[in-house]
């Protein structure tokens, strides 16, 4: 099988749709009207998960609608996030370094997603050593998680006898400052429950979630969004209610609020900008059956733009 380079997924966060301007509104020449200033168009939705870019020239508009980052795990159900749990900084380093030198050595090559494929427990003949190495450096971390149920870590990481079958995806993605990801819930009908998000790189990025219907009855729409900030070297878990019901992006800015904290001290409502610096991170999920054959009739790129999944669809074969 050959292998194929994810392409380029960088979109502008705010785009003119020319198309719905007519040539009548348009043109001077018009028969009918006097030259008219053209109707403000609102910006099209983007895809879910399209990979986004701030307007770098004027990063004070995203300042004024900056909200501001918590550093404590959201009260979602099924997410698991405690900020203080980091992985090792010589392997988070290591892997980095890795990431960058295999999959983004070309600074000018636009490529900023790679997907990777391998089974359940025996992912070492599929993935590079240094990812198989956070794999497993990242279950031993989560075993120390205060509230992760020990059933929820045997789903993530089952010894290779019981999920044989399943395969594993690991999906990097580099942020460069000013770079995001646009919400969505992962894709449905590819993955299954249990997604696991691994933060490395220079400082962190809030992630934005929201429930993906909200909820009627209180109309306020408090406790349907959290800002959290995730750090370099921490890992988040999204299963049930927090992997099916809510989405989760990542706004394409160039420096965000962030609460008080890591050692400063905390004041009510107090908060301090960080600038954004390169971020990449890798995230582990399950490929439903059959979602690991390509080209079938089982998964069209129609779910995928339905369902959204954060990622572009072209896919690298590890094991070549
Ligand atoms: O970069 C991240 O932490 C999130 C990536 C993501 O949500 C995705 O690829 O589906
Ligand atoms: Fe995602």
């Amino acid at each position: 099988m050959s292998s194929s380079l994810p392409h380029v997924t960088h979109f502008l966060a705010t785009t003119v749709d020319a198309e719905a301007l007519s040539d009548g509104e348009l043109s001077p020449d018009s028969l009918f009207d006097e030259p008219r200033e053209p109707h403000p168009v609102p910006p099209r939705p983007l895809p879910p998960g399209t990979r986004t870019m701030a307007e770098l020239a004027n990063p004070e508009n995203a300042d004024l609608t900056c909200p501001i980052s918590r550093r404590s795990a959201p009260p979602i159900p099924g997410l698991f996030f405690d900020p203080s749990l980091l992985l090792p900084a010589d392997l988070a380093e290591s892997v980095l370094r890795s990431c960058m030198g295999s999959f983004f050595a070309h600074p000018g090559g636009g490529v900023n997603q790679v997907m990777l494929f391998g089974r359940a427990g025996r992912e070492s003949g599929a993935f590079p050593p240094f990812l198989s190495d956070l794999l497993a450096a990242t279950s031993t971390l989560l075993m120390q998680h205060p509230t992760l149920p020990r059933e929820t870590h045997a789903m993530l990481f089952p010894p290779a006898s019981t999920h044989a079958s399943c395969a594993r995806q690991a999906i990097i993605n580099l942020y460069r400052p000013g770079e995001g990801i646009a919400p969505h819930v992962d894709l449905l009908r590819r993955f299954g429950d249990g997604i696991v998000g691994v933060s490395l790189g220079d400082g962190g990025v809030p992630m934005r979630f929201a429930r993906a219907e909200p909820r009627l009855e209180t109309g306020d729409g408090d406790g349907d969004e959290y800002e959290v900030w995730l750090p370099s070297r921490s890992v988040l878990v999204l299963t049930r209610e927090a992997r099916y019901e809510w989405t989760h992006g990542i706004a394409p800015r160039v420096r965000d609020k962030v609460e008080d904290g890591d050692g400063m001290e905390k004041e009510e409502g107090g908060w301090q900008w960080q600038e954004r610096g390169v971020r990449v991170s890798v995230t582990f999920r399950w490929l439903l059956p059959g979602a690991d054959i390509v080209g079938g009739d089982a998964i069209s790129d129609d779910d995928a733009i339905s369902d959204g999944d954060g990622e572009d669809h072209h896919q690298m074969d590890a094991g070549e």
